[in-house]
């Protein structure tokens, strides 16, 4: 199994670029996951004490279950992995089967932090915007899809999302293979990613 990582911060096109990729291989070769599975469960908690929690820190992701799980796919078995909700800010009941294939893409702003989990990439890439432009696509998205309004996000945005970006998302860039450029209406370019996970494929089959 190959698998790749798919980091950069937050509305920099993490998920733009991994729908480009899955777009251009069967869809038999490739699942995906994303850090934003396993954020941890708190389910424990208020409405009022959840919406005070730093989601920017590695701490708020369950990294041990993500690296088990990987582990599990890398070993031909299938998972059943959480899944999130951002508008409730917790776990829900359900999860989703996700089975081993070809090739594994794991995204999210921290995946490139824990050396456990960094170190299992066989292929990094670091997506690349604007600050301002990202920080324009996460508003934008916060409001529509996430439930946030408008003050609670620049809140946000201020106090934890930057701080936690300089912290623990920028340095990983340097680990990262390719640097891919995702400017704002100028789509990152994978073909050249595609054709070559096209090949791996037809050399080694599917699974
Ligand atoms: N090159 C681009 N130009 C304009 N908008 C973009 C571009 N790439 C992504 N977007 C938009 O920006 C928002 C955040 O993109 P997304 O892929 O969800 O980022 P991430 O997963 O890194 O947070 C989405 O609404 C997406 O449609
Ligand atoms: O409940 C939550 C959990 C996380 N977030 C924010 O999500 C981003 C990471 O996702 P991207 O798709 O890479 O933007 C992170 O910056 C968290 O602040 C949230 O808003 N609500």
């Amino acid at each position: 199994m190959l698998i790749i990582g798919v980091s950069g911060g937050t509305g920099c096109g993490k998920t733009t670029v991994v729908d480009q990729l899955v777009a251009d291989l069967p869809k038999e070769a490739v699942s995906v996951l994303s850090q934003d599975f396993y954020y941890k469960d708190l389910g424990h908690m208020s409405r009022e004490e959840r919406s005070r929690v730093n989601f920017d820190h590695p701490d708020s992701i369950d990294f041990d279950l993500m690296l088990s799980q990987i582990k599990e796919l890398q070993a031909g078995k299938g998972i059943d992995c959480p899944c999130y909700s951002f508008v409730e800010e917790t776990r829900l009941a359900e999860t989703l089967r996700i089975e081993p294939k070809a090739i594994l893409i794991v995204e999210g702003i921290l995946v490139f932090h824990p050396p456990a989990l960094r170190d299992l990439f066989n292929l990094k890439l670091f997506i690349e915007a604007d600050t301002d432009e990202r920080l324009l696509r996460r508003m934008r998205r916060d409001l529509s899809e996430r439930g946030h309004d408008l003050d609670k996000s620049i809140q946000r945005y201020r106090e934890v999302v930057k701080p936690m970006y300089d912290a623990f998302v920028a340095p990983t860039r340097s680990c990262a293979d390719f640097i891919v450029p995702n400017y704002d209406h100028k789509p990152a370019n994978t073909r050249w990613l595609s054709r070559m996970l096209q090949s791996e494929i037809q050399q080694h089959g599917v699974s």
